[in-house]
């Protein structure tokens, strides 16, 4: 079954409010995005992994995928697009925070895109439901550089750029090879299977009674 994002926006928020907090959605997001990637390369273990991340919730859901690919192993650079004061949201913040603490993983933030090694992962935590309009700065320009580099890429719940209410895509957008979604499949992902790639909706806890009175 195919959920608009209102829906899926509604039903968060109704789980929130039962006790099932946002951050632990995100922790079940991040978790199973990267038991679905782990599936496709096989073994973490000193792979380059690179992730972009928006200073909203799909953000988040890519530093939780952090924290979990150092912990198997991976050498992990998150690329925060925008200055962590900038960071959204609470459960972002928090998971911002504990990597802080881990040199395991490197950190780095601004509009920058040097890099001192090839990536053989890229994961697109840029922009998720949140999309309105054109792709601004300095998304835009992470955008064109995961177009432009060469490795698998994998999206964290919609390539971004890609409205996954509508299915139309904005003035940029990724090209990956496996998106995962989360809860439901949102109406407008599978429109654009050439951006998504391989595509899948991952259960992350919601308590399916957050669901009444919705669908
Ligand atoms: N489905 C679930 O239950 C869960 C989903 N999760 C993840 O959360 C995201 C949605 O997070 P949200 O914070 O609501 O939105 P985004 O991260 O997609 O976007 C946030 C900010 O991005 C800016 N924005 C929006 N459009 C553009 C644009 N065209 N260009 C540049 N920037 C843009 C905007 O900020 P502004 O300051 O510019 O207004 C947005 O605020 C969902 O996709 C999942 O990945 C959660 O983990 C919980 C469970
Ligand atoms: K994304």
């Amino acid at each position: 079954m195919e959920i608009t994002v209102d829906q899926m926006y509604n039903i968060e928020n109704k789980g929130h409010d039962m006790g099932f907090l946002k951050k632990f959605m995100m922790e079940n997001a991040g978790a199973a995005a990267v038991r679905r990637l782990l599936e496709k390369i096989g073994n973490a273990e000193s792979k380059n992994i690179l992730i972009f991340v928006g200073l909203g919730n799909n953000g988040g859901d890519g530093l939780v995928m952090a924290r979990h690919l150092a912990g198997y192993g991976a050498k992990v650079t998150v690329m925060l697009l925008g200055s962590p004061d900038k960071i959204k949201t609470e459960e972002s913040n928090w998971n911002w925070s504990i990597l802080e603490k881990m040199p395991s993983v490197k950190l780095m933030s601004g509009d920058s895109l040097e890099f001192n090694f090839k990536p053989d992962v890229i994961i697109d935590g840029i922009l998720g439901t949140g999309i309105t309009g054109e792709i601004r700065e300095p998304y835009a320009s992470a955008i064109n550089y995961i177009n432009e580099t060469d490795c698998y890429k994998f999206a964290v719940d919609v390539p971004s750029g890609l409205d996954p209410q509508t299915g139309e895509t904005a003035n940029i957008f990724t090209k990956c090879n496996m998106t995962v979604t989360f809860h439901k499949m949102k109406e407008g992902i599978p429109k654009r299977k050439d951006l998504t790639g391989e595509l899948y909706a991952e259960k992350i806890g919601i308590p399916p009674e957050a669901e009444e009175g919705i669908l």
